[in-house]
């Protein structure tokens, strides 16, 4: 496994040599590094007063820590663009909830603004098509009053009007491409699909690409998706076909060229035109930016994105500590030991004795989690109703619409207990999750890291729970340990006199449950 340098406590130069050793660039050892209390007002950053007026119409009083240093970076990249050099990528690593989304959303819908022309000129892509649905919401919010427009591709309609959505259906191929969007937000796999497949789909206006939840993605060689993007982004080799090509320019009825439309890096490629001195090359204009709570420190995976003049922003704590896994500061975090057959009535416990409300709790699997939905149903049907809880299963099983509706009611404080796996780990904002509950340990940190983010978001309170059976106790604390957050964990020792007077209602609701199944 490549050695984490992140998770060591404090670099001596010594260490630091080692990783430069093992490959690590330099950018990657000394980043920028940001206190997560920072906050500053929303005209501080470099946004035009159109764009903080609907921040503030979004209830937003100032900007926090990482947008507060990324918009003005990412502004400042972007004015500083010319066709001869590309504006220079950026990598950003902040804990779950402080607010990454926007620290892109705005600043992308700020410069786009401007433009006059229609292009593909910003895509975000994302692992799940939860998340393309949440970063759309948060779009669609701040370019109300421009005519930017949004499109998303996730598979969910048909891939013909989903086509149609971002293209049009002319049957004319055009060099420059054509696009009804002038952002995209997408999964690889359907991104994937109109890079192939998609006539006129074409990534060379491309100016932003936005990696978000970039470990993950990082992780899923899908197609080999990251290759095929980046080099949609270059203009292709200059082959003899398209030598030939400059004698065959396509012109519109009023004598103009059709590739006229073109991204000044392909046209010099497609067509050989003639340069003389003068001519200063161009080369295309696209940005990379990553965002993730956990960002890799693999040599391997870095190289991958061939990123340019990078600069890496790191929202993490003053304490001169680097930290790969830093939490939120409103987050309490706690583990607690029990035997395997106890996880039931230790659940049972903290939501019942300690009134967990609002809480998320997360299981090792879809099936797991529908049998704790079942066995939880049991034990509250047994329960006087004004002590019942409202407990809702949320899985990849269900129909979007379904898992919308949930969503929905767990916003509007409706929902006491969401069982889910994995899927909404990461990502998912949920803004009023007050307890999370591991009920099955994760088993890599950084799946611990997503979990317990999905409390205190925004500077908000949230109280973690992970339930560890005995046997898992030695492989989870030396996960913790490896990754320098053992410490931050609290042990809760529940007595075995507080369980019991629970274990009469657990029996029955088994014994209901089994009689069912029969
Ligand atoms: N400046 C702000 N003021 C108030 N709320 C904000 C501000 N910025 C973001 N938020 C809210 O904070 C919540 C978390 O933001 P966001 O989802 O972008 O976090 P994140 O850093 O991407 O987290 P994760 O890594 O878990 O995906 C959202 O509900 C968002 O609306």
């Amino acid at each position: 496994m490549f050695p984490d340098f992140a998770s060591q406590k404090q670099h001596t130069q010594e260490d630091i040599q080692i990783l430069r050793n093992m490959g690590i660039p330099e950018w990657l050892l000394q980043p920028t590094v940001v206190d997560p209390e920072e906050a500053c007002p929303l005209n501080q950053v470099g946004l035009s007063p159109r764009l903080i007026e609907r921040c503030e119409e979004q209830g937003l009083a100032n900007f926090f820590a990482v947008q507060m240093k990324v918009i003005p970076v990412f502004l400042r990249r972007q004015a500083l663009y010319d066709s001869r050099h590309a504006p220079g990528d950026l990598c950003i690593s902040a804990p779950t909830g402080s607010g990454k989304t926007m620290a892109y959303v705005l600043p992308i819908v700020d410069i786009l603004s401007k433009r006059v022309v229609t292009r593909l000129r910003a895509l975000i892509v994302l692992p799940t098509r939860d998340l393309v649905q949440q970063v759309k919401e948060t779009f669609d919010a701040f370019v109300k009053g421009t005519n930017l427009k949004v499109g998303i591709a996730v598979g969910q309609h048909s891939y013909g009007h989903e086509r149609s959505i971002l293209v049009g259906n002319s049957s004319e191929t055009l060099d420059g491409g054509v696009s009804k969007v002038d952002i995209l937000i997408a999964t690889p796999g359907r991104l994937m699909d109109h890079l192939k497949e998609t006539p006129n789909f074409t990534l060379q206006h491309l100016r932003f690409l936005v990696i978000d939840e970039a470990d993950r993605l990082l992780n899923q060689n899908y197609q080999d998706w990251l290759n095929h993007i980046l080099s949609a982004t270059r203009p292709p080799p200059l082959t003899d076909d398209t030598k030939k090509a400059c004698i065959s320019l396509k012109t519109n009825p009023f004598g103009v060229m059709a590739s006229d439309a073109m991204a000044p890096s392909f046209i010099a490629s497609r067509f050989n035109l003639p340069t003389t001195d003068l001519d200063l090359p161009k080369i295309p204009s696209v940005q990379k930016l990553l965002f993730s709570a956990t960002l890799t420190k693999d040599p391997g995976k870095i190289a991958s994105l061939h990123l340019v003049d990078p600069e890496y922003i790191s929202v993490q704590g003053m304490d001169g500590t680097q930290q790969q896994y830093a939490t939120p500061a409103g987050l309490k975090e706690h583990m607690t030991m029990c035997a395997t057959a106890k996880k039931p009535v230790v659940l049972i416990y903290l939501l019942y004795q300690l009134k967990v409300k609002r809480g998320l709790c997360f299981t090792k699997s879809v099936e797991s989690a529908r049998q704790l939905r079942l066995l939880l149903d049991a034990y509250n049907k047994a329960l006087p109703a004004d002590q019942a809880l409202v407990i809702v299963e949320y899985s990849s099983d269900l129909a979007n619409s379904k898992r919308k509706a949930l969503m929905k009611q767990f916003k509007d404080g409706q929902v006491d207990l969401m069982i889910c796996s994995d899927l909404i780990g990461r990502g998912i904002d949920l803004d009023n999750v007050a307890t999370v509950i591991s009920y099955d340990i994760p088993l890599f940190m950084d799946k611990y890291i997503h979990r317990v983010g999905r409390t205190a978001r925004a500077g908000r309170q949230g109280t973690a729970y992970t339930l560890v059976e005995n046997k898992e106790g030695r492989y989870f604390k030396e996960m913790l340990r490896q990754a320098g957050h053992f410490q931050q964990l609290e042990r809760l020792d529940i007595a075995r006199q507080d369980l019991e007077p629970l274990e009469a209602g657990y029996q029955a609701a088994m014994d209901s449950l089994d009689q069912e199944q029969e």
